[in-house]
């Protein structure tokens, strides 16, 4: 993908340099490989989702990329230096599923921490303001609810003036007010020429936000490209039909160019890689097929079908 020509808001250098880049970067915990040979570019300017069942590797490699973790082997660079002194120079905001918050501090006495810590902070007020926690500034952070909690996360990440944000599932437990705002600030900075990478279980999230889906699975990348990319290259689209009378599923899982196959009741859904042949052979069945419904994937199903071809391209290697 061609890296927009943003100029970002800082004093640094052009930046036509890339933002973040793995190199071959692999990260294990005992048997378990978190991050596997992981190589990608991020570029000034782009949104960038990270997607991945649970246990792919998101938050793994989000921590190597803050610094959090040493990978075991390959290289990691951010705004071509290491994590650490990109966080140093300010340049890098984070916003993490948990921990972190400290105790018996009020929300107004945390920001107000983070902002003298950061090299380029924004005023309080503004902070507490644009994360809509102005009216709780004096309450104590463990006294919280879990959305008002996760503001004060988003707070925390953006009180300063960051090249490149990350975000660890950032809206979970928001309502929906607080995740429109929380995306309509992000793409404010965006639109200055900062740098956005959330990982999300929130998969039209990642459609509406996203100008570029990352797909993690079992540590490596299986998928990188826009949404629609991703869309067109799980290929499949999805038949639904009705049928009467007892359902032979042997018979329909043995139809052509099967992605997947789920009955429920008199429903029969059906992921195809082509999608006339296997509609062809129902009828081939000798069966009659009611409210026949053809569609594209949306991303979620997309999402599914590259994961589950991935999950079977690996029991097949073993
Ligand atoms: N500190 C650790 N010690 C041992 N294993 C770990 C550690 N951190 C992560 N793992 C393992 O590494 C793998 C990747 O975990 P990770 O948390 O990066 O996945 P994730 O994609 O963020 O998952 P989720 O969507 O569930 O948050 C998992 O199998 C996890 O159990």
């Amino acid at each position: 993908m061609t890296a927009p020509a943003v100029q970002t808001a800082t004093d640094g250098p052009a930046t036509g340099e890339p933002v973040v880049g793995f190199s071959g970067v692999n990260k294990s915990f005992g048997p378990v490989h978190a991050v596997a040979d992981l190589t990608l570019t991020l570029h000034p300017g782009e949104t960038v989702a990270l997607l991945g069942p649970n246990g792919a590797g998101k938050s793994s490699a989000l921590d190597l990329l803050l610094g959090l973790r040493n990978p075991d082997s390959g290289s990691i660079k951010v705004f071509g230096t290491t994590p650490a002194q990109a966080i140093a120079q300010g340049r890098v905001g984070a916003m993490l599923q948990s921990g972190g918050l400290m105790e018996d501090v009020t929300v107004r006495e945390i920001i107000s921490l983070a902002c003298a810590l950061h090299p380029r902070a924004y005023p309080v007020d503004e902070v507490l303001a644009t994360a809509d926690i102005t009216d709780i500034g004096d309450r104590k952070v463990n006294k919280l609810s879990g959305g008002q909690e996760q503001r004060v996360r988003f707070a925390l990440a953006t009180a300063g003036d960051n090249d490149l944000i990350v975000l660890d599932e950032p809206t979970v437990g928001m309502d929906v007010t607080a995740r429109q705002a929380f995306w309509a600030t992000m793409r404010r900075r965006v639109d200055e020429g900062r740098t956005v990478l959330f990982a999300t279980h929130y998969l039209e999230e990642a459609d509406a936000i996203a100008d570029r889906v990352l797909v993690l699975h079992r540590g490596r990348l299986i998928a990188d490209g826009t949404a629609a990319e991703i869309k067109a290259r799980a290929g499949a689209r999805r038949i639904t039909f009705d049928l009467q009378g007892e359902i032979d599923e042997p018979a329909l899982r043995a139809l052509p160019h099967l992605v997947g196959v789920e009955v429920s009741g008199a429903t029969v859904r059906i992921r195809s890689d082509d999608a006339d042949a296997t509609v062809h052979a129902v009828y081939g069945l000798g069966l009659y097929p009611r409210n026949l419904e053809v569609a594209g994937l949306g991303l979620e199903q997309a999402f599914l079908a590259i994961t589950d071809a991935a999950s079977a391209e690996e029991e097949e290697e073993r």
